[in-house]
This record gives C-alpha cells, structure tokens and sequence, in this order.
C-alpha cells in the first residue's frame, strides 16, 4: 500500500498588500505519494511558487491543512519550521546562484548544510563525497561553482538538497536557464535520484520535456488543481484495448487537453472535489459551447454536460433508460422541468451532489467530447487500468 507523504486539504493562500487581498490558493487539494516524482505545472500566477513555498515551510496557508511526512505544516512554531526546513525538505531552485555560495568549494557547499544541521564535521565530509561521486563529478570537490558548466552547477544543487537526506525534494523550474541537451540530461538525473535513493520529488516546470518523464502531472489554474496527467506505463497501442461501447462513437483529443501529451503515452483526468467543483478542459469547452449553462444528465455508466436546452431535444424519443432520465439537480422529472448549472467562462462548475452519488468518481473524472456535450467518466480503480483512446467512427 502506498503512503501518502503529502496532503494538502482545501489549501488557501490570500496576500495582503495595504488593503490590496490576492487570492492564490483556492482550496487546493493534492496527495503525494512516498517514492513518486511528480511535475506541477500552469500559468503563470496560477499559484505554484506560493505552493511550493507552503510545502517547502518558507510560508503559511492562511486556511486550510497540509502535512508533509506526518508534520502539520499549519501548526509548527517557528523553530520546528527551521528544523523541518533542514531535515525533511531538500530545495532546488532555477538560478543556480540561489543554491551555490559562489566563494566556497563545491565539496564546502555541500559539508554546510550538514553542519547547520548538527552533524559532525568528518560525517558531514564522508557524505559529501558520496553526493560527489553520486553526481559523478569527484574529480571537481575543490572547484568552485564558476568552473563549472551550467549542468554541472545544477547537479551539485541537487546534490546540496540531498545533502540532509530528505524526505521531499522540492524543485521550482530546475531546468529553466539550461539548453534542451542538458534539461534532458538534468531531468535523467532526478529520475535516477528518484529511483535509487527512493527520494520523493516534486518539479515546478514550464517545460514540457520535464513533464514528459515524470509519473505524474498536476496542473494548476486559478490557485486550485485541475488536471492530473499520468505517464502510461504500457503505451496504449501496445494494449489489449477495452473499449466501452459508449465510449466508441466519441472523437478522442489528438492530445492530452491541458498539457499537450500525446494520450497514447499518457492519461489524462481532472479533479472533483467533495463538494462537485471541478474545471473543464479549455478544449472541451472549445468543441462544445455551453455558454454559462449545462444541463447534467446522468446515463447509467457515466455523466453528461449539455448546452441549456439541448439535452432535452436530444434525448426526446429515444428508448430505455436514455429517455427515463431525471434531472440531476434537485431531482426532479425531466419531462416536466429542465434544471441547469452554472459554468463559467473559463470552465469550472458545480456537479449536482445526486450527480456525485451516482458514480464512483474518487476524485477525479476523464472528460471525453462528443459533437454535442460533454461526458465525465469514472476513473478506473486499478492504477494501470486504462480507459484507452475511443476509436474516431466516421
Ligand atoms: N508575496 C506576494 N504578495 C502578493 N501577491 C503575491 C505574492 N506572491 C505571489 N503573489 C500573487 O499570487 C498569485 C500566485 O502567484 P505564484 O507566484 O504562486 O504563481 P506562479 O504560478 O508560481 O507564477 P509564475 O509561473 O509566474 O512563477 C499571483 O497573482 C501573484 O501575483
């Protein structure tokens, strides 16, 4: 089973400028496994930095919780929050110079955080050995960071972070100064971390190269997650494909929606919280119009999201269950009333608490688009069990 090292539960985050007030968290919601390497990803302002400052203990939430290996971030007093900082938590951050003391050796670089955190002068040097042939830069203990390549200055950042032996490392845009050569060298690197030392990883990106390798992608809009995209571990035209018959006559993205990976190397879902928020994928509202209004329709194995008034015509006349349906909002017969939702500009709504009941959503929902609506399907339970691309019928 696998251990949660990161919880965060509807995380809010508001600045205070005068009487200016930012909103940056919104009621964020994110699980981290032990032993994963994730990427986070969104616009910008969407309020990544100001959550990997809250997990990394440089800020607080304003509301909300958050626990890293079993410490409640939101209760540490401020001597706890250094030692956290030192112990659990190993930063990597863009600009080389933010992570290297420019006028001290790379083997003295990597001896004093250890110092700072009460080990002993001829531990604290064993080990930075091990970090240097780790990084397979032995031969270089004595330079200083100026002679090193930009590759080179960032493998012995990642080597400083695991100098603690931390639980988390926290990594914001890592390869952001580094050519498409060494990102791809520098993103291999925290893999082979990743995997050899077990080492939980979390990296802000723009980069989709980065967002490529890990297992999973979350992205962030408007201070909330959105999206969750997880690399497939079987590329899904090597895949005894299980397609549902419903699923079959819908046109599949050519890509993931948010992050742009193909969906034969990666699934794509969105989140749902306990309360039926949750944002549509721009390019599900591109395809489908629902301006401002969805009627919610629930068909036995999954949900569907129609422009205000179409559903109804759509669905007149059709056999079964199709044409028993009930409204999803406060319950009542679709014959006689039409019920809809809010959906605003950029996506984002409410599902109807009947609508949740219906299926076992657990958080998180495909999205697949129709000509004319939108459906929403259950996750599958077993982790590489996949929903695979549905076949485009002419
Ligand atoms: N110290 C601060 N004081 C006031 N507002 C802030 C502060 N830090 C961030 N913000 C605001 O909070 C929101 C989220 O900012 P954040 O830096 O977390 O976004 P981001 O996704 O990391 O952006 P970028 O990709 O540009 O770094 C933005 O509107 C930003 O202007």
């Amino acid at each position: 089973m696998q251990t949660q090292l990161v919880i965060c539960d509807n995380l809010i985050k508001i600045y205070k400028a005068g009487e200016l007030e930012t909103v940056a968290l919104q009621g964020l919601d994110l699980d981290v496994y032990q032993g994963e390497m994730i990427s986070i990803v969104g616009a910008s302002g969407s309020g990544k930095s100001t959550l990997l400052n809250i997990l990394g203990g440089l800020d607080v939430p304003s509301a909300g919780r958050i626990t890293v290996a079993g410490h409640d971030l939101s209760r540490l007093n401020e001597e706890d929050r250094a030692s956290y900082r030192r112990q659990i938590i190993g930063y990597v951050w863009q600009q080389s110079g933010r992570n290297l003391l420019p006028d001290m050796t790379i083997e003295e670089n990597l001896i004093l955080p250890q110092m700072l955190n009460g080990i002993s002068a001829g531990r604290s040097k064993r080990r930075a050995h091990e970090l240097l042939e780790l990084i397979g830069l032995a031969t270089h203990a004595r330079r200083k960071p100026v002679h090193l390549s930009g590759g080179q200055q960032q493998r012995v950042a990642i080597a400083v972070a695991l100098a603690n032996q931390p639980a988390l490392l926290l990594a914001d845009e890592p390869t952001g100064e580094l050519d498409s050569t060494t990102t791809q060298e520098i993103i291999a690197f925290f893999r082979s971390i990743n995997q050899k030392l077990g080492v939980t990883i979390i990296i802000v990106t723009h980069d989709i190269a980065v967002a490529t390798q890990v297992d999973r992608t979350i992205a962030i809009r408007d201070g909330r997650t959105s999206t969750e995209t997880i690399r497939r571990e079987q590329p899904i035209n090597q895949q005894q494909p299980f397609i549902p018959d419903a699923l079959s006559a819908f046109q599949p993205a050519q890509s993931s929606a948010v992050i742009g990976l193909p969906e034969a190397t990666h699934q794509e879902t969105i989140f749902i919280d306990r309360v039926g928020l949750l944002q549509l994928p721009a390019d599900a509202l591109e395809r489908v119009a629902l301006r401002g209004r969805a009627e919610v329709h629930l068909a036995p194995d999954h949900i569907e999201l129609w422009p205000a008034g179409m559903g109804e015509q759509i669905y007149q006349g059709l056999p079964g269950n199709l044409a028993n349906h009930s409204s999803a909002v406060i319950g009542l017969p679709a014959h006689s009333h039409r019920e809809t939702i809010m959906v605003d500009r950029v996506g984002r709504l409410q599902l109807p608490q009947n609508a949740l009941e219906h299926l076992p959503f657990s958080g998180r929902a495909f999205v697949r688009t129709a000509r004319s609506h939108i459906q929403l399907w259950p996750v599958p339970m077993a982790a590489n069990d996949f929903y695979p691309t549905p076949v485009i019928q002419q």
